[in-house]
């Protein structure tokens, strides 16, 4: 039977694309099943995205048996003009201020350059912890297109086209997106780990 592997995520944007991401190719049979909890999970306030997935995790594991192989990532947005800030906070600048008040923070830069950034951190059943990184260059521009997942309106990624991530079709922003890329390590990890692994 499938091992089972749990997500700690409460946002359903992330799970639809981490869904896809891990999905097995057609004709595959799933190395493993899953699942998705919404614990509230602290975010540490620390300057490493590293330490703040890692931190992530270890509550997740506290709160779930002994043996449950769990993951959780984090998504910074890094603005060049600022060394790389809000990057973890994002999600807080983005509720009190939205995505036109991201982009007003850099009306007075011309540098608008930002990278995203999504770290996975993974408990697997031995209680080992496993950091897979990825990362996306582009630049912040005035919101277009769907409002529906946190700041892809205003994210213009360099290998897009010119679009915004709001503007591409899902499949085509999972091509080059700084998640696609973190969970392109985790899935090697998973399928490298012998069968029982995980
Ligand atoms: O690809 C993305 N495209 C646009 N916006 C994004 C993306 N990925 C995360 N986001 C937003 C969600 C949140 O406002 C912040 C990250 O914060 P972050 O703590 O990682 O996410 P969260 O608290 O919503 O979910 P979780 O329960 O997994 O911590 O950037
Ligand atoms: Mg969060």
């Amino acid at each position: 039977m499938a091992s089972k592997i749990v997500f700690v995520t409460g946002n359903v944007n992330k799970l639809k694309e981490v869904r896809m991401l891990l999905a097995p190719a057609e004709g595959q049979v799933p190395a493993f099943e899953l699942t998705n909890i919404d614990f509230d999970l602290d975010e540490l306030q620390d300057s490493s995205l590293e330490n703040i997935a890692r931190h992530k995790v270890s509550q997740a594991q506290e709160k779930l048996a002994k043996g449950t192989a769990v993951f959780v990532e984090d998504t910074a947005l890094c603005f060049d003009s600022y060394n790389g800030l809000p990057g973890a906070y994002v999600k807080w600048f983005l509720k009190s201020v939205g995505p036109e008040g991201l982009v007003r923070m850099l009306a007075g830069f011309d540098n608008k350059k930002a990278e995203a950034v999504t770290t996975v951190a993974f408990a697997d059943s031995n209680g080992q912890i496993h950091v897979f990184q990825g990362k996306t260059q582009g630049k912040v521009v005035d919101p277009r297109g769907s409002r529906e997942f946190g700041w892809d309106c205003i994210f213009e990624p360099e290998e897009g086209a010119g679009k915004t991530y709001a503007e591409m079709e899902k499949k085509d922003k999972n091509q080059i997106s700084q998640r696609s890329r973190a969970f392109a390590l985790l899935s090697k990890h998973l399928n490298g780990a012998s069968n029982s692994g995980v």
